[in-house]
């Protein structure tokens, strides 16, 4: 295509947030869009293939977490055959997709996080909060805020990645690298808990002129959908994306046994990636598919929070709660174990803390605006944290210092719970509950290394954490001690809310390939580069001055 100029985006900037305080105009319009949405329950999905909607006689359920009886979204579930044919519409779309310019492919993004900052903003993020259980805020910093990041600054990132050149030229000599879309499609499985990341999942390859197959989370399909909707609105040619929710084993399978598969984008649980890595791995060694595909995945993490006798009590208490108990402790990056010093501990630290934890209200997001706390995602996720509970209750190595009960008359809803032990190495510090329980360790002040050890190798995980210390020396030899131990590491803040365009975010370990969404490392992973030496002179000699 021609190209008649260099154009400079617009400037790039974080979404502002709005505050949904009383009486404001963003509470009376979201509570508007969140009522017209419920009125409309249960929403039909169909699949999206090659830019149609497309039934199926399969149909799954999606159900509100506080209140499980409703339905949200009857979804039409992919077959095999449905993947396939997606597969052979993507890569058709794809030739026209992949030789638009940048312009244009940047131009549909903008156009789409415009609409989420405007047209669209309260109903997304309705249907993250009645679908996936937010409260007003958590949706706010996601299905607002933090999907309208991701793809400004995708658009950002993806243009300085492009102005990467080769720096030397020898005379009569043009180098240049261009930064081609993958060979085949790309597979892109969402998780349940960040309506942005599964919106970026997609966007991110798209954008550098991938086409991509998206199999939304069984328990966020209304919220996924409805970005499928936007994209489409915003101008994405039809094909270019394949939205094929489905049963995640049969829909995964007709990816990987393409031959023109060439890239997962993954986030979700440390199990199902590494089982996934396996299969994919085994097709390689098979030579089942054109190229090597890529993997990228971002996955659990058991992050800490470790505070320093020299902390200030208050800030760390609060940001302890934030971390540990916003969203129920359903981030990947959300605290679940705390390791705190004697010294501070008796200083406050126990107190203040059981007593905001014991202050926090539960139930439904828009019940009582001042519910902090919510529902977990599903039944199956409710049942793994009340088994967690109950036996924690009778646990000689454990003490129940807050919360403990969990109640699903109604919706999935498990206490805000702090759970203490002198056993370090308890499987308490170990596996990801995803969900509000918070380990505790209390350390004797001088035992620094001995916690600084524990924090590092006590499970497999290297995804967030923070410490907490005032003495500056402290602050900085527990930043060189514990450089592995997470891949969003935190001085005097809380271990979760990273912020695209300030913390690009992922960790390595059992956490992830750690590529860095919303950030241009991660653009990188879908690309392949192809370095061009278009040459002004002629040949006109075989031999070299040493064959002479
Ligand atoms: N590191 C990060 O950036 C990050 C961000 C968000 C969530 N997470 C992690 O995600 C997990 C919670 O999300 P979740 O419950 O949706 O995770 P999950 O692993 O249960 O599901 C994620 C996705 O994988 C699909 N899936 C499940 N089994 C599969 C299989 N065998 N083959 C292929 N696909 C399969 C699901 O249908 C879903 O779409 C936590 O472990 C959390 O730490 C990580
Ligand atoms: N940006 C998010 C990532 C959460 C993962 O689930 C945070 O840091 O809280």
């Amino acid at each position: 295509m021609s190209k008649f100029a260099d154009f400079q985006l617009p400037l790039i900037k974080n979404e502002p947030p709005k505050n949904y305080g009383p009486e404001s105009v963003e509470r009376e319009q979201l509570v508007a869009a969140y009522r017209e949405l419920e009125s409309q329950l249960p929403v039909a999905i169909p699949l999206g293939v090659n830019g149609k909607d497309v039934k199926t006689n399969d149909i799954g359920e999606q159900r509100c977490p506080f209140d499980h009886k409703k339905v949200v979204a009857r979804y039409h579930r992919a077959s095999s055959s449905d993947v396939q044919g997606a597969i052979e519409s993507a890569l058709e779309a794809k030739k026209e997709w992949e030789n638009l310019s940048f312009t244009d492919r940047a131009a549909v993004f903008l156009k789409a996080a415009h609409l989420i900052s405007t047209k669209y903003r309260y109903k997304l993020m309705a249907a993250t909060m009645i679908g996936q259980g937010k409260n007003i805020w958590q949706a706010e910093i996601d299905a607002a805020m933090e999907i309208i990041d991701f793809i400004r600054f995708d658009c950002k990132y993806a243009s300085e990645l492009y102005s990467v050149q080769p720096p030397e030229n020898s005379t009569g000599v043009w180098n240049r690298t261009e930064y081609r879309p993958l060979e085949g499609f790309v597979y892109a499985i969402t998780p349940f808990n960040f309506t942005a990341i599964g919106g970026n999942l997609a966007a991110a390859p798209l954008l550098m002129g991938n086409v991509v197959l998206m199999k939304p989370s069984d328990h966020a399909v209304l919220s996924n959908r409805i970005i499928y909707d936007i994209f489409v609105e915003a101008g994405l040619p039809a094909g270019a994306l394949q939205f094929v929710p489905g049963d995640a084993i049969e829909v995964s399978k007709a990816c990987f046994n393409h031959y023109d598969f060439a890239a997962l984008h993954f986030t979700g649980s440390t199990n199902v990636f590494r089982s996934m890595w396996g299969i994919i791995g085994e097709n390689v060694a098979h030579g089942k598919y054109r190229t090597y595909p890529k993997i990228v995945g971002e996955t659990g993490g058991k992050n800490f929070h470790l505070v320093h006798h020299s902390a200030q009590i208050r800030s760390a208490v609060v940001n302890t709660v934030r971390a540990a108990y916003e969203y129920q402790g359903q981030k990947c990056s959300a605290l679940s174990r705390l390791y705190v010093s004697r010294a501070s501990w008796e200083a406050g630290f126990r107190d203040q803390l059981l007593q905001e934890v014991k202050a926090l209200k539960v139930g439904a997001p828009l019940q009582d605006l001042s519910n902090f706390v919510g529902p977990v995602i599903h039944r199956g996720s409710f049942d793994k944290l009340k088994a967690v509970l109950d036996s924690a209750a009778t646990d000689s190595e454990v003490e129940v210092l807050a919360g403990g009960k969990a109640d699903d008359s109604t919706g999935y809803f498990v206490e805000p719970t702090v759970l203490l032990s002198k056993n370090p190495k308890h499987d308490i510090f170990k596996t990801e509950f995803f969900g509000p329980i918070l380990a505790v360790y209390v350390y004797e002040d001088e035992s620094l290394e001995e916690v600084c050890e524990l924090v590092d190798t006590t499970n497999a995980y290297g995804l967030t954490g923070s410490i907490f210390a005032q003495d500056r020396i402290v602050v900085r030899k527990l930043t060189e001690r514990l450089r592995n131990a997470a891949g969003n590491f935190y001085i005097n803040d809380k271990c979760t809310g990273a912020v695209v365009g300030e913390q690009p975010f992922g960790g390595a370990r059992a956490s992830g390939t750690n590529d860095k969404a919303g950030s241009g490392m991660i653009l990188s992973r879908f690309v392949s580069p192809r370095s061009v030496k278009d040459t002004f002179a002629y040949a006109d000699s075989v031999l070299y001055p040493s064959n002479l």
